[in-house]
């Protein structure tokens, strides 16, 4: 008995849990995982088990052996609307980057010499060095988010080959395609293009050269020499050349400045692009620069045999800000806890986090929702504006809102960004958690606060821009555009920094707000969650009373604005978490999606 009662301590002492994992309390959780995991990738996976046979040193059978000890639980009870808050996965998101774009460096120029049997000394044959690659891009269906390009931070184009002996040009540098969400906004916040200071130089030396008579003017005198120095360094000589034949070498003129063809089809800087439109084809934003010169091109009847080429020119480099203007179709608003995310992953695949607390959701979390079955024809289409059908529409979870968010409280204003980007608004309101009309007058509230600081950032910015000149003349033209570049900056070749806000700025350097729709102007529906609850019924017929007065013009809209949308309000009672009325909010959404579009 006593050696029993030994052996059974000597087990739970030193074998558990890998053994006996049932003698430990802590079993019955690791089971419950175990389970689950094992499940999930039982579908693709030939030998589930041996995963953990490898890893750890739990027996198979440990995994379908209800344990004879502890609690019972039931492993397979998992569910995708009632999931453990551990259970969710995280999408990467990002709605606004800054990035540097370099178009690729011109090959060098090459110096070669004909070699024939026979032909000792040959003229000579230095290929020319290929164009630089371009950036282009592109706005396609499909992609939500900005985040795959916000971690290169710079991206830059592959540079042109050198040239060759026997008159080869040099390879063209690999082109680079970013590809953007439909509904991304470029705004060009500075540019060093290489080609057009020299141009620019050489626009200088000349009006100094005209200008300028006298010798004993320095500055003159100066501005020639940095002319002179700057011309050498464009050049390259024979890989036999000692450092002294750089200053004993008599270079000829440089060649002008020069672009390549493609660069004609360039966007006129500063880049200022809304791509809403899916692009049928990429649009080149910097092209590649030329490359350097062979020196077959400076043969001349005194010299001819020149043992010098031209380098490549540098790339242009641009930065960048890009921000998704439609962040996603329908934005989800409510405070927190009210059941955003267990909706959304209702109406879509999403694994969003869900939990019975405040601030599960901390960052946006799209989710698809898929309207074409591929099973014949559907029942309700959407459109999208430029008429073809769509398939899916998008819907934002955001974090939830609380009061005096609108002065950065809580996860504040970069979450209310979030919503203005949505194109029809989603209300949710849980019905177990007080009066729905209260709540829904409190979330507008934040929201119609938040418009005031947009309205008011964009007044400022405006202001800003438009300063009156000096004969006291304001220069404002009513047909101005938030893409239209400013008259003052629309120079081929550098830009000035902007003075205005950035949403990430890099130093030094800022944008004006964007300016988009009102949030009083879209479309918007109530969600009345958690239906399922005892006594939420008075509440919701209280807000769907409410809601119809709005829309009869008897009451106010909630935003307080008199042009606020109000033409069919509704709410739709909903159990996300029992997945009952989802059908119903997909198909109210649907129709106001066609209201926005
Ligand atoms: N009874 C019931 N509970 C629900 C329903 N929908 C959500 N819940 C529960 O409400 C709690 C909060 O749900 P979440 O979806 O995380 O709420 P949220 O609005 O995303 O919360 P935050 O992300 O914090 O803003 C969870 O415990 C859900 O299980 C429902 O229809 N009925
Ligand atoms: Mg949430």
């Amino acid at each position: 008995m006593s050696s029993a009662l030994g052996h059974s301590r000597l087990l739970s002492s030193t074998l558990t849990p890998f053994l006996y994992p049932y003698l430990d309390s802590s079993w019955s959780a690791a089971a419950t995982r175990l389970a689950r995991n094992t499940r999930t990738r039982a579908a693709g996976n030939r030998h589930p088990d041996r995963r953990w046979q490898t890893t750890t040193s739990v027996p198979s059978e440990a995994t379908t052996q209800p344990p004879p000890t502890g609690p019972a639980r039931d492993v397979t009870q998992y569910d995708h609307l009632n999931p453990q808050p551990a259970d969710y996965r995280e999408t990467p998101f990002t709605d606004a980057c800054a990035l540097t774009l370099a178009a690729g460096n011109g090959g060098h120029g090459c110096i070669s010499f004909l070699r024939e049997k026979y032909i000792a000394d040959g003229p000579p044959n230095g290929g020319d060095g290929g164009t630089g690659g371009s950036v282009y891009i592109q706005a396609i269906r499909g992609e939500t988010s900005l985040h795959k390009l916000a971690r290169r931070g710079i991206i830059k184009a592959d540079r042109g080959r050198n040239g060759q002996g026997s008159a080869k040009g040099g390879k063209r540098g690999e082109d680079v395609l970013l590809t953007v969400p439909v509904g991304t906004v470029l705004r060009e916040i500075s540019r060093h293009d290489p080609v057009a200071e020299e141009e620019a130089e050489l626009r200088r030396s000349r009006r100094y050269s005209m200008e300028t008579e006298d010798p004993d003017d320095t500055e003159a005198a100066e501005a020639a020499e940095h002319q002179r120095t700057h011309k050498r360094e464009k050049w390259l000589l024979h890989p036999a050349a000692q450092p002294h034949h750089y200053t004993a070498e008599d270079f000829p003129r440089l060649p002008k400045p020069r672009r390549s063809t493609l660069a004609m089809s360039e966007p006129r800087g500063p880049i200022r692009l809304d791509l809403n439109k899916p692009m049928e084809v990429p649009m080149l934003l910097i092209a590649g620069a030329s490359g350097g010169l062979g020196n077959t091109h400076f043969v001349t009847p005194s010299k001819p045999k020149p043992k010098y080429a031209t380098k490549g020119d540098g790339g242009t480099r641009i930065a960048l800000q890009l921000e998704l203007k439609l962040l996603a179709d329908v934005g989800l608003v409510g405070l927190p806890n009210a059941g955003k995310s267990t909706l959304l992953r209702a109406l879509t695949s999403s694994r969003a986090r869900i939990g019975d607390w405040a601030f599960t959701t901390l960052a946006p979390n799209i989710g698809t929702v898929v309207l074409d079955n591929q099973r014949g024809r559907l029942e309700n289409p959407l459109y999208y504006p430029t008429g073809e059908l769509r398939t899916n529409f998008t819907i934002a979870d955001n974090p939830g809102l609380i009061e005096d968010a609108h002065l950065d409280r809580g996860l504040g204003l970069g979450f209310l960004r979030h919503i203005e980007r949505a194109g029809v608004l989603a209300f949710i309101v849980d019905l177990s958690a007080g009066d729905s009309i209260q709540t829904l007058k409190g979330l507008w509230n934040e929201v119609g606060e938040y418009q005031g600081i947009r309205d008011r950032e964009i007044a400022e910015a405006t202001e800003r821009r438009h300063v009156p000149n000096e004969e006291g003349k304001v220069t404002w033209s009513p047909g101005f555009s938030e893409f239209e570049p400013d008259s003052a900056d629309k120079v081929h070749g550098v830009s000035a920094p902007q003075e205005d806000t950035l949403l990430q700025p890099l130093p030094g350097q800022s944008l004006p707000p964007l300016a988009l729709p009102p949030i009083s102007s879209k479309p918007w529906m109530v969600i009345a969650t958690k239906a399922d609850k005892p006594e939420t019924q008075e509440n919701f017929q209280a807000l769907q009373a409410y809601l119809a007065k709005i829309q009869d013009g008897i009451e106010e809209h909630p935003s307080g604005k008199p042009n606020a949308w109000k033409k069919k309000v509704r709410a739709v009672p909903v159990c996300a978490m029992k997945k009952e009325g989802v059908q119903g909010v997909q198909d109210m959404m649907t129709s106001l999606l066609r209201e926005f579009s």
